[in-house]
């Protein structure tokens, strides 16, 4: 099965925690080859969801499919060698190593590669090639020998989005790519999700709504745990329901 034109489905997915429904039926269609963000005003559901449809929550009740195959019970690990990979800000760089030896690390991980492997002098070869092709792609080669460390915030989210891409992930999942970026630094990373997108999924939680507007093809909006609209940037923001969301949580705030 390959699910079709959708890669990744949630069926009346629910999660509770003690009596309290944070996420409530939700259905959701990611189209493969396409961004698609999950928005909605604070407390809307949205990490709870992300978590259930990255596998590290279990949902209290419905399924997720991945290329149409039921993986609701599935490992992350396994989610991840089934081509789904989950972007982890920067907390999966290695401060002390260079730029080139963590994207070397994540190659190695992809490949699983054995010692046996490592005295190949070709095989060597194909993975340093990789990683500088990796590093060309998301601009890093002045820092190609530097300690990842001695990278501004934006470099070290950088380099941890090339550390995911060198997973090869068919679909991609992105947890507020946005976050703590100073506004230069958010126009390059826009540049660079749209880049790495091609052939590939996102699916993306995003607080930033010109990042949204920007990058998104389809924009699920939550609210109170379930889905309120659906649909391109300008129907969702046209939706009076959407508007009355947003501007309600504007007043809490
Ligand atoms: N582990 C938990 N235990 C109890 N309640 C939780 C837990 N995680 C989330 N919630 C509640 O579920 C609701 C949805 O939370 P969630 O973090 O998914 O929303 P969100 O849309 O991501 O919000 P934000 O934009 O503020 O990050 C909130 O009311 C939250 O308090």
């Amino acid at each position: 099965m390959t699910g079709g034109e959708n890669i990744l489905v949630a069926e009346k997915l629910s999660k509770s925690f003690g009596g309290f429904k944070a996420v409530s039926d939700v259905d959701l269609k990611v189209r493969r080859h396409t961004i698609h963000a999950l928005i909605g005003p604070n407390g809307a559901g949205k990490t709870t969801c992300f978590n259930l449809m990255t596998k590290f929550m279990q949902p209290t009740s419905g399924r997720i499919l991945l290329n149409g195959e039921d993986i609701t019970r599935t490992k992350p690990s396994a989610v991840t060698r089934m081509g789904m990979v989950r972007s982890f800000q920067i907390s999966s760089v290695f401060p002390g190593m260079t730029v080139l030896e963590n994207l070397r690390v994540a190659l190695q991980r992809k490949l699983g590669i054995s010692y046996h492997f490592w005295r190949s002098r070709s095989a060597l070869d194909s993975v340093n090639e990789r990683a500088n092709e990796l590093i060309a792609e998301v601009g890093l080669e002045a820092f190609k020998h530097r300690p990842a460390s001695e990278l501004s915030y934006g470099g070290k989210r950088t380099l941890e989005l090339a550390t995911t891409i060198a997973l090869d992930p068919e679909i991609l999942l992105l947890d507020e790519p946005m976050a703590g970026m100073a506004s230069g630094d958010i126009h390059k990373m826009v540049d660079l999700i749209r880049r790495v997108s091609q052939g590939r999924t996102v699916l993306m939680v995003e607080h930033n709504l010109n990042v949204v507007a920007d990058l998104s093809d389809t924009i699920t909006v939550l609210q109170l745990g379930q889905v309120l609209a659906e649909g391109s940037y300008r129907e969702v923001s046209q939706n009076p329901e959407v508007i009355t969301a947003y501007m309600g949580d504007e007043d809490d705030e």
